[in-house]
């Protein structure tokens, strides 16, 4: 298994260029199920789960075609979908449960052949993650679902008929699966209470160019209207704001001057506005956004995690590695996920003080972390280890890194281009 080593202290300066988003990507590709026609996506990043998807949908009998070869297993930036016959409709156990975003096959095979059997994800570090809004929402548009030796069977023996869909609370995936489903159910369906997160707002861009008929972009009532086919095209994913907040946050936490390419700084609006309250100077470029902390030290900031387009649930972790070497303190409020905060206990061994109350943790920085050996458990609980490395006075090794590298494509280079001490151990317990 693969570590990484960082030997902190160091400012972090220069340019970070900002891949396709993970989170965007994923039900991009899961869109592919939808037609017999190509869908080509461009800005594809190079993670663990876009393999893992690819695979899914391999197996599914998709061709997947990358940058004019085949893909076999190096997905690149270019990935066309060829989902012309779909020759086997379950999604099985070994590759869900690697990656709980496979469930966003279910929608696409129920709207496109009339039946899926997928594995129940299950629950991981972060939460149970229940699926049920998926489920019901599936049940609204007809189809029919029994849970049977860890699998989700789906059925749509009528096809699936468009519904008025009030979801109880935001759920992203059920927003995606229903969504997806929707565009090829016979008459209108409503989703009310539908997410906004920006890579919702993809999703149906790339429907859209697809044929599908869908009104209220970015707002969360979602209005489709079900066409009887969609048809091929081409789509650019969206930038990925958690990989650009969380090197935000490592220019910040190292005192550097990083500028961040290839994105919209709007689209990580609630993290940068953290980061001013926190004593970053932040600018918009031509090219993205400069983040800047050049006087005096960190200050604290409460922040609270909320759907978009507050602040997001992925940036938590990383938000109070910064957290723990700021002055004073900061309250940091964790409302998605009820047991997000897996990476307290590691930075502790850094010498971080938090003290955690129920969804809360009183986060009093300290003057400087000190390295130690640390273990990955989330993705973005890694992410959040590896900047406290660099904040650090000497050696950190994180270990476990297969959980980094399903949303971080290349970021010991990344950090190194700019300054930073950081190799890759491969190999290891
Ligand atoms: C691949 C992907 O895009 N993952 C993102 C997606 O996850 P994901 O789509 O799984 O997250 P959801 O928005 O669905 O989850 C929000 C909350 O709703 C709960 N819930 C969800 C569905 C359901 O049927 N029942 C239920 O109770 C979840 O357990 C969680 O507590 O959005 C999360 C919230 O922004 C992000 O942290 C994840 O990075
Ligand atoms: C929680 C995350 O992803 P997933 O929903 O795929 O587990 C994440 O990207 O931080």
């Amino acid at each position: 298994m693969d570590s990484i080593r960082i030997r902190g202290g160091r400012p972090l300066e220069g340019i970070i260029p900002i891949g396709g988003a993970k989170n965007a990507a994923l039900p991009l590709l899961a869109a592919g199920l939808l037609t017999e026609e190509t869908l080509t996506l461009t800005n594809l990043p190079h993670l663990a789960d876009i393999t893992t998807m690819v695979k899914l949908l391999a197996q599914h009998g998709v061709v997947c075609t990358m940058n004019g070869g085949h893909s076999g297993g190096h997905e690149g930036r270019v990935l066309a979908l060829d989902a012309g016959q779909i020759t086997n409709t379950t999604a099985p156990y070994d590759l869900v449960r690697k990656m709980r975003a496979s469930i966003l096959v279910l929608g696409p095979l129920l709207a496109r052949v009339g039946e899926a059997q997928v594995s129940l994800p299950g629950g991981c570090a972060i939460g149970t993650r229940p699926v049920d809004l998926h489920l019901k929402g599936l049940e609204d548009l007809g189809a029919v679902i029994e849970l049977d030796g860890g699998y989700i069977r789906a059925t749509a023996p009528r096809g699936l008929k468009g519904a008025h869909i009030r979801m109880p609370f935001v759920s992203v995936g059920a927003t995606e699966n229903l969504l997806m489903a929707a565009t090829l159910a016979y008459g209108t369906t409503v989703l009310d209470n539908a997410a906004r997160e920006p890579e919702i707002g993809d999703l149906v861009r790339c429907l859209t160019a697809m044929g599908a008929r869908i009104e209220g972009i970015d707002t969360e009532t979602l209005t489709i209207h079900g066409v009887a086919r969609l048809h091929g095209a081409e789509h650019s994913v969206l930038p990925d704001r958690i990989e650009a907040g969380t090197y935000a946050i490592a220019g910040a936490i190292t005192g550097g001057d990083v500028e961040l390419t290839g994105l919209d700084a709007a689209l990580i609006g609630s993290v940068l506005e953290k980061l001013e309250e926190a004593g970053a100077r932040i600018t918009v470029t031509d090219r993205g956004v400069r983040i800047v902390r050049d006087q005096g030290p960190l200050r604290g900031a409460d922040v609270m995690t909320q759907v978009y387009p507050g602040f997001p649930t992925d940036m938590q972790a990383q938000f109070m590695a910064l957290m723990t070497v700021a002055e004073g303190a900061a309250m940091v409020t964790e409302t998605i996920f009820e047991n997000r905060f897996m990476h307290v206990p590691e930075l502790h061994r850094m010498g971080a003080n938090i003290v955690l109350h129920g969804a809360s943790a009183l986060v009093r920085g300290v003057p400087k972390l000190t390295g130690a050996p640390v273990m990955a458990t989330d993705l973005r609980a890694s992410s959040s280890l590896v900047l406290a490395g660099l904040a650090a006075r000497g050696e950190t090794i994180v270990s476990r890194v297969y959980h980094l590298d399903r949303g971080y494509e290349n970021i010991e280079a990344k950090l190194a281009a700019c300054g930073a001490d950081i190799t890759r151990l491969t190999g290891g317990a």
